[in-house]
């Protein structure tokens, strides 16, 4: 095996595949390939049991699977957390521990709380809070935040507009399209009709299988038995 050399700067092409999960007789997923470059937000949707988590927790490295290969730019990067600066991730759960301040949680990813929030005034007054003190679609909005602004290649949000109120989602459908010129992000969110928008690339997790969307998308997720009308 060659021992990855990455090197950050410039344009990054994340590459997952061969990507294969089964839980008992059941194949979640199978022979996966997924591709996020910088510059690009890519959406990745599926029904409810999917495997959309397990997808991102494997490319992440937080699922060890075996075969699985994840490349940046070629490299072999598995698992991905070990690089640093190479990519963070929001799990479905909540991120931080609920006695961690949020001032400290920003120094430690490395962010000014100030300026990754700037765009929501609101969360101001939230500032010297402990995590596990916000509302859930507070904490939800300011991890994916911190996450967003945190100074990585790729950053994996799994239903970050989950709790958030509209204004904040359209708000940071918005920051996510500004920053995107610096990462890459591949989103899972039930929110398509936030999410559709946002994307260059769609994919749509159906039956193991990760479709790439190319046509009339909507008409395609109809068609999978991802929207009813
Ligand atoms: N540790 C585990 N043991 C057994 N089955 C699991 C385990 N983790 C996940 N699964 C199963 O894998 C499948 C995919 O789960 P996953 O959470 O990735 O789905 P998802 O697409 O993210 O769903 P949702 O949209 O509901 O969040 C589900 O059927 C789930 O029950």
């Amino acid at each position: 095996m060659r021992a990855a050399t990455w090197n950050p700067a410039g344009p990054q092409v994340l590459e997952a595949d061969g990507i294969r999960v089964a839980f008992g007789a059941r194949q979640v997923l199978a022979n996966i390939y997924l591709r996020v470059q910088t510059g690009q937000i890519v959406g990745l949707l599926g029904r409810n049991g999917s495997g959309k988590s397990v997808l991102l927790q494997t490319i992440f490295g937080a699922r060890a699977v075996a075969d699985a290969s994840v490349r940046v730019n070629g490299l072999r990067v598995v698992p991905a957390f070990h690089r640093p600066g190479l990519v963070n991730y929001l799990p479905q759960e909540p991120l931080l521990p609920p006695s961690l301040p949020l001032r400290q949680a920003a120094r430690l990813l490395g962010v000014d709380l100030e300026k990754a929030t700037a765009s929501f005034p609101a969360l101001r007054a939230q500032f010297d809070c402990r995590a596990g003190e916000l509302s859930g679609g507070s904490a939800r909005l300011l991890q994916t935040l911190l996450l967003l602004h945190a100074d990585t290649a790729f950053s994996l949000f799994d239903e970050p507009f989950s709790g958030v109120m509209p204004v904040h989602v359209e708000t940071l459908a918005d920051e996510m399209q500004r920053l995107k010129q610096r990462k890459g992000l591949l989103i899972t969110d039930h929110r398509y009709a936030e999410v559709l928008p946002l994307c260059d690339v769609v994919y749509l997790l159906h039956r193991g299988r990760l479709l790439k969307l190319e046509g009339d998308v909507r008409e395609e997720l109809r068609d999978y038995g991802y929207l009813a009308h």
